[in-house]
């Protein structure tokens, strides 16, 4: 039996972990778990898996819940709440699919008490990648991808020699907006940019799809979790989502990963390790239904998010925690209409422009940084960009 801590059981990634929990009853238990703001959903999550501890993010919310439902889950709130969900019970593995960079605290505390960590959680590694790797190392804990361009490259990777290896090949779906000109993005609307062709996903990462700053934070990611320089990951389009990813050898070979697009089964994975469990109820490939299998070559002009990540990871430093603050306020921006799809990128640009670097910088100047970003962002608004 396996324990596991959930941070952000509520979202996409935490709804379909707990299905994985569910269909695997003999195999996994939720000891703890964490939610935002969405009470209800974890009302009845708690009263389906009886968690030793549920945190949620604020401490009114908390009371709520305390008084909704009787039960003998602690309730706990605010960033110290979301640690002790993290590290606190007996869990071997801590789940981290919260949205954003409030996800990078909790995984270094994870780290700390020893918890294999299933990262879903991508920005944790964009803002912090030296900080999250050098500790795993020192406590010897893995860091397994839930991503699924990670857990495929991860599986492709698997038994081989890292010196060998030739490129790692991220794929990208090319998002919402795929087939459409950088002209036609002037007006699209936010209803447009949620409707991603293959994944059901949250609010942001949708969005991030849709201006392929995904992709951009993916490349970020796969620099840390994999230790490869940039010169030696590569993106392509491939608009099925059926190939994963792909490492490419220094014999020519390729290795790809195929699959369905379900999430479920790169969570499960990164709960199985090394070993692999029947996914319940999952849809099998057959490849003579998904047709032709289509591929182009990256245009970083008309992905300009996708061309400042790689900047940014190139530089180092403060700057891709810069990248990734001043997107999470961006797109925070258009969800709410307030800025138009365009004015994202162009709001990372000139965050970037600004922004002060340092080598290896520590956790305070990191969450400095990460703070002052998304005040810069912010004042944007009111300067008639
Ligand atoms: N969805 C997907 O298929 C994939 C997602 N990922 C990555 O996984 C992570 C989660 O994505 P996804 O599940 O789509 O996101 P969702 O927006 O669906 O879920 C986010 C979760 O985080 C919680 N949350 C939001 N803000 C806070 C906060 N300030 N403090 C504590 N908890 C918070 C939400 O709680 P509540 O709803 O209760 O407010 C919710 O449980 C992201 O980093 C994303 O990039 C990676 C690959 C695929
Ligand atoms: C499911 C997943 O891992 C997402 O990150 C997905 O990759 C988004 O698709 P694109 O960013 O390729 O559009
Ligand atoms: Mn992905």
């Amino acid at each position: 039996m396996k324990f596991v801590s959930l941070l952000g059981a509520t979202g996409s990634i935490g709804k379909q972990t707990l299905d994985v929990i569910a269909s695997h009853p003999e195999q996994f238990r939720l000891s703890s778990m964490s939610v935002g703001k969405n009470i209800d959903a974890a009302e009845e999550i708690i009263r389906e898996f009886k968690p030793e501890i549920c945190a949620v993010q604020n401490e009114s919310d908390a009371q709520v819940l305390r008084s909704q439902v009787e039960t003998s889950t602690k309730i706990v709130s605010g960033m110290e709440g979301l640690i002790e969900a993290a590290v606190s019970t007996e869990s071997s593995v801590v789940v981290n699919s919260v949205i954003g960079s409030v996800g990078l605290l909790p995984t270094l505390k994870a780290i700390e008490a020893n918890k294999t960590i299933a990262l879903a959680n991508k920005e944790t590694l964009v803002t912090a990648g030296h900080l999250v790797m050098e500790k795993a190392k020192k406590h010897n804990v893995d860091i397994l991808p839930v991503d699924s361009e990670h857990s495929a490259i991860y599986q492709c990777l698997n038994g081989e020699d890292r010196n060998r290896v030739e490129k790692l090949i991220l794929t990208a779906s090319g998002g919402s907006f795929r087939d459409r000109t950088r002209d036609e993005l002037k007006n699209v609307t936010v209803k447009d940019a949620l409707n991603h062709p293959n994944w059901s996903m949250g609010a942001k990462i949708t969005i991030d799809s849709a201006t392929m700053m995904n992709k951009g934070l993916e490349v970020i990611e796969a620099h840390w979790l994999f230790s490869f320089d940039y010169s030696k990951i590569d993106v392509i389009l491939h608009k099925e989502s059926i190939i994963h990813s792909m490492v490419e050898f220094v014999d020519t070979s390729v290795i790809a990963h195929l699959g369905q697009p379900d999430m479920r089964v790169p969570i499960q994975y990164a709960l199985t390790h090394p070993e692999r469990l029947e996914l319940v109820n999952g849809k099998r490939l057959n490849l003579w239904e998904a047709g032709k299998l289509h591929f182009q070559k990256m245009d970083y002009d008309r992905f300009r998010c996708l061309k400042l990540a790689f900047e940014a990871g190139n530089i180092g430093g403060l700057m891709p925690t810069v990248l990734n603050a001043a997107n999470e306020k961006a797109v925070e921006l258009f969800l709410d209409g307030k800025i138009s799809f365009l004015d994202i990128e162009e709001m990372i640009e000139r965050a970037m422009l600004q922004a002060e670097n340092m080598n290896q910088p520590e956790l305070d100047a990191i969450q400095e940084t990460d703070k002052r970003t998304r005040y810069f962002v912010e004042s944007l608004l009111n300067k008639g960009r």
